[in-house]
C-alpha cells in the first residue's frame, strides 16, 4: 500500500548517525576496522620481511601462517565468545578487548620475531572473537528497529570501506617509517613498525570511546545464582540456532553465500588468468565484488523496499548462485566483471538482511551467541572452501570441446569450482527461502513486480481471499453510510452474498474503542493514541469480519477503512504519514480494497447535514476537515484505478447510479444494466 502524491509535507526522519550512542559505537567500529586492515597488511608484510632469508616456499608458508592464525581461533573459541557477549556487560567486554588488542599489537614490534607474530596474531583474533559479537549484539539496543537496516549498512560500509583507506595509510606509514627511522633508530629496523604502532593506537582510541559509551545496557543476563553454566548456555545457543526455522534459514543462507564467495576467492586469480587477464584484471574483478556489494546494500535494498525481506534474502542468494554459474560458463572478461558486480550486489543485499533480521528477531539474551555462531561458521566455511577450491581445480585439470581440430570451448578446474560453488549457493538459497518464506502460496514473481513498481505486497490472506472488498470514504455527512447501505442492497439483488460493515466499531472490542474515540468527553486524547486505537479497531475488524467474509467469497462493503486514518490522523492531526501507513499496514496485514468509493463534499455541506450533537471528531474546526478532504482527494488522484470519486452534492439516486456503474465493471458476471432496468429490484429488500 503506497501513498504517493500526498499533499502533506513529509518530515524527513533523522539520520541514524544523529543517534549519539550509535554514532559513538560506529566511530569506535570504524577506527577498529581501520586498525584490523592495517594489522593484516603490516603483519603479512612483516612476516615476509622476517622470513626473507628462508627461501621462497618457506616465506610463502610463513605469510600463509598469518592467515591461518587469524582464522583458527573462530573454530576453537567461537561458541565461548558468544556466551560471553550474552552473559557479561558488553561495554566492559569491548573495552577490555580493546585494551588487550592494544597491548598485543604493541608487543609485536617490541618482541620482533616471526614466532611471536603468529602467537600474537592468534591472540588478537581470539580477542576479536569476543569484541565482534558484543558489538553486533549491542547495535540493535542502540537504534530503533526501523533504523537497524540503515545502521547495518553503515557498519558494513566501514568494515570493508576502511580497507582501501588502510592500504593507503599503510603505504604512507611505510614511507614515513623510513624518514622517522633516521630520528628513532628502533623504527628503522623494519618499515612496518610505524604501521603497527598506529594499529595499536586505533584499538586504544576505540577503548576510550567505548568506555565513554554509557548507553550500552549494563548486563544482559544477571550473573550469579540461577544463571546457567557456560556449557549450558553454549548448548542453549546451538539449540536455538538449530531449532528456530527463521534463524536456521538465515544461517544456512549466509553460509551458502560464504561458500560461494570462498570459491571465487580460491580460484579467481587462476580463472582471470585463463581469460587472458593479468594482475590488473584480477584487481578489477576483485574490486567489482566490493562495488557490487556497496550498490546492493544501498540501491538494491531501496529499489526492492516493498518486497518481503525474508523472500528477498533467499532470492538474492539464489540469484547470486545463478550468477556464479554464469560466470563459470562465460569466457569473456568484460561480461565476467559485469556479472561479478551483480554477484556482489546480491551478496550485499543478503548480508544486510541477514544481519538486520538476526538483530530484530533474536532476543537480546541470545543475540551474542547467534552472531558468534554465524561468525565462527562463516570463517570455518571460508577457510575450508578457500583451501579446497584450488586443489579441486588442480585435480580436475582442463577439458576441451573440439570441433574438427579446433578447440571451441574450454572447461577447466577453475570453471568447475565456480560452477559447483554457484549451484551450491543456489540450492542453499532455495532451502533458506523455504525455511523462511513468510508468504507461502503467493507468487514470488507477482511480489517482485509489485515491489519494483514500488507497491507493497498484498498479504497472503488477501491473496487467498475470493470475495470482493469495496470501501467507502469521505468527510463527515458526505453520504457514505447511505450509499454503502444502498450498494449492499443492490449487490444482494444481484445475487451476491454481502457483508456490510463499518469502522470504527464493527466488533465487540471495536464498539468499545468507538465509544472512547468519538465520545466528546475524551477531549485531549493524544493524536498517536487516537491513530493506534483506530488501527487496533481495524486489526480486529479485518481479522474477525472482513477476511473471513472475503475467504467465504462474500462481497464486503465497508463504511471507512485505512484511508480515513491517512486523512484524519495523517493530514487532520498532522501525524507522520509514513507512521500512519506503517501501523495500518501492520494492522491489516496489507489488505487493500478492490475499489474505494470517495464521496466528496465540501465540509461546509457535509457538517450541516448531520443532526444531533457533534462527536469528538466532528467538532474539530473547519480547517481540520478541509485538510481531511484535501488528503482524500490526493489519495484518490494518486491511484485512479482503485478509486471512484463521486460528487456527494448530487442527489442520492444519482450518486447511487454512478457507483453501480463502476461496481458493475468489476463484478464477476454482472446483470446488464438494461436487464436490470426492466426487472427492477425487490422492494421487500429495499425497504
Ligand atoms: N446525496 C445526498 N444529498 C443530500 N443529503 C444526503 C445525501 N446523501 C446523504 N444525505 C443525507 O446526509 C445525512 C448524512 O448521511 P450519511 O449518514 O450517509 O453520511 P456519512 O458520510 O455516513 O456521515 P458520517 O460521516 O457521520 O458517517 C443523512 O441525513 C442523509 O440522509
Ligand atoms: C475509520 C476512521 C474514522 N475516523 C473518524 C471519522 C469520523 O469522524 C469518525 C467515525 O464516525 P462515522 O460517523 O462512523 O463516520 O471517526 C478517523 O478519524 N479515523 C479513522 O481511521
Amino acid at each position: 500500500m503506497t501513498i504517493p502524491g500526498r499533499s502533506t509535507a513529509r518530515r524527513k526522519p533523522p539520520h541514524v548517525l544523529a543517534n549519539a550512542p550509535f554514532r559513538k559505537l560506529w566511530t569506535a567500529m570504524s577506527v577498529c576496522s581501520l586498525g584490523d586492515w592495517l594489522n593484516l597488511l603490516a603483519l603479512t608484510a612483516l612476516a615476509g620481511n622476517l622470513t626473507a632469508g628462508w627461501g621462497y616456499q618457506a616465506q610463502s608458508m610463513a605469510i600463509g601462517g598469518v592467515f591461518v592464525a587469524k582464522m583458527l581461533p573462530a573454530v576453537v573459541l567461537g561458541p565461548l565468545a558468544g556466551v560471553f557477549a550474552d552473559r557479561f556487560d558488553r561495554r566492559l567486554t569491548m573495552f577490555f578487548c580493546d585494551l588487550l588488542r592494544f597491548a598485543l599489537v604493541l608487543s609485536i614490534p617490541l618482541v620482533g620475531n616471526y614466532q611471536w607474530i603468529i602467537v600474537a596474531t592468534f591472540l588478537v583474533e581470539c580477542v576479536n572473537l569476543f569484541w565482534v559479537p558484543a558489538k553486533d549484539a549491542t547495535v540493535p539496543n542502540l537504534v530503533p528497529r526501523e533504523r537497524l537496516e540503515e545502521a547495518n549498512q553503515l557498519n558494513l560500509l566501514v568494515t570493508y570501506g576502511t580497507a582501501p583507506v588502510a592500504a593507503l595509510l599503510f603505504a604512507v606509514l611505510s614511507l614515513a617509517d623510513d624518514v622517522l627511522g633516521r630520528l628513532v633508530p628502533f623504527l628503522a629496523q623494519r618499515e612496518t613498525y610505524l604501521a603497527l604502532f598506529v594499529n595499536a593506537l586505533a584499538y586504544l582510541i576505540s577503548a576510550v570511546i567505548i568506555f565513554s559509551l554509557k548507553d550500552i545496557p549494563r548486563t544482559v543476563t544477571p550473573d550469579g545464582a540461577g544463571t546457567p553454566s557456560v556449557l549450558r548456555q553454549i548448548v542453549e545457543g546451538w539449540r536455538f540456532v538449530g531449532g528456530d526455522r527463521l534463524i536456521r534459514g538465515l544461517i544456512i543462507g549466509m553460509l551458502g553465500a560464504f561458500a560461494g564467495g570462498g570459491a571465487v576467492v580460491g580460484v579467481a586469480k587462476l580463472y582471470v588468468g585463463e581469460l587472458g587477464g593479468g594482475d590488473a584484471a584480477y584487481g578489477v574483478v576483485f574490486g567489482s565484488v566490493f562495488v557490487g556489494m556497496a550498490s546492493g546494500m544501498f540501491f538494491g535494498l531501496r529499489l526492492l523496499r516493498e518486497l518481503s525481506r525474508r523472500r528477498l534474502f533467499g532470492l538474492s542468494i539464489i540469484v547470486a548462485g545463478l550468477l556464479l554459474v554464469a560466470i563459470a560458463l562465460v569466457h569473456n572478461l568484460v561480461i565476467v566483471v559485469l556479472l561479478t558486480v551483480l554477484l556482489g550486489a546480491c551478496a550485499g543485499i543478503a548480508w544486510i538482511i541477514g544481519y538486520t533480521m538476526i538483530g530484530l528477531e533474536v532476543d537480546d539474551n541470545l543475540r551474542g551467541r547467534t552472531f558468534s555462531f554465524l561468525q565462527s561458521l562463516a570463517r570455518v566455511t571460508l577457510l575450508l572452501v578457500v583451501a579446497v577450491a584450488p586443489t579441486l581445480a588442480g585435480l580436475f585439470g582442463r577439458s576441451e570441446i573440439v570441433v574438427g581440430s579446433d578447440p571451441v570451448y574450454t572447461f577447466d578446474g577453475s570453471n568447475l569450482v565456480l560452477l559447483v560453488g554457484g549451484l551450491l549457493a543456489a540450492v542453499v538459497g532455495i532451502v533458506a527461502l523455504r525455511q523462511m518464506d513468510d508468504r507461502r502460496g503467493v507468487s514470488i514473481v507477482a511480489d517482485l513486480i509489485a515491489a519494483v513498481r514500488g507497491r507493497g505486497y498484498a498479504p497472503e490472506t488477501a491473496e487467498q481471499a475470493h470475495g470482493m472488498f469495496i470501501a467507502f470514504e469521505g468527510g463527515e455527512g458526505s453520504g457514505k453510510t447511505t450509499q454503502s447501505r444502498l450498494l449492499a442492497i443492490w449487490l444482494r439483488d444481484q445475487g451476491f452474498d454481502v457483508v456490510q460493515t463499518r469502522e470504527p466499531g464493527s466488533t465487540k472490542v471495536g464498539m468499545r474503542l468507538r465509544a472512547i474515540l468519538l465520545d466528546a468527553v475524551h477531549q485531549g486524547l493524544s493524536a498517536r493514541s487516537e491513530a493506534l486505537m483506530y488501527a487496533a479497531d481495524r486489526a480486529e475488524h479485518v481479522e474477525k469480519i472482513i477476511l473471513p467474509a472475503l475467504q467465504r467469497g462474500s462481497m464486503v462493503v465497508c463504511d471507512r477503512y485505512v484511508d480515513s486514518s491517512l486523512a484524519y490522523q495523517g493530514a487532520g492531526r498532522e501525524l507522520e504519514p509514513e507512521d500512519v501507513v506503517t501501523i495500518n499496514r501492520w494492522a491489516t496485514g496489507g489488505l487493500v480494497p478492490d475499489l474505494t468509493v470517495l464521496i466528496d463534499v465540501p465540509p461546509s455541506v457535509g457538517l450541516t447535514r448531520l443532526g444531533g450533537a457533534a462527536d469528538r471528531i466532528e467538532s474539530e474546526p473547519q480547517e481540520f476537515h478541509e485538510r481531511v478532504r484535501r488528503e482524500f482527494r490526493s489519495l484518490a488522484a494518486a491511484e485512479p484505478d482503485r478509486y471512484l470519486v463521486v460528487d456527494g452534492t448530487l442527489p442520492q439516486n444519482q450518486v447511487s447510479m454512478i457507483i453501480h456503474d463502476r461496481v458493475r465493471e468489476i463484478l464477476p458476471d454482472p446483470v446488464p444494466r438494461e436487464t436490470e432496468d426492466v426487472t427492477g429490484t425487490m422492494p421487500a429488500i429495499r425497504d
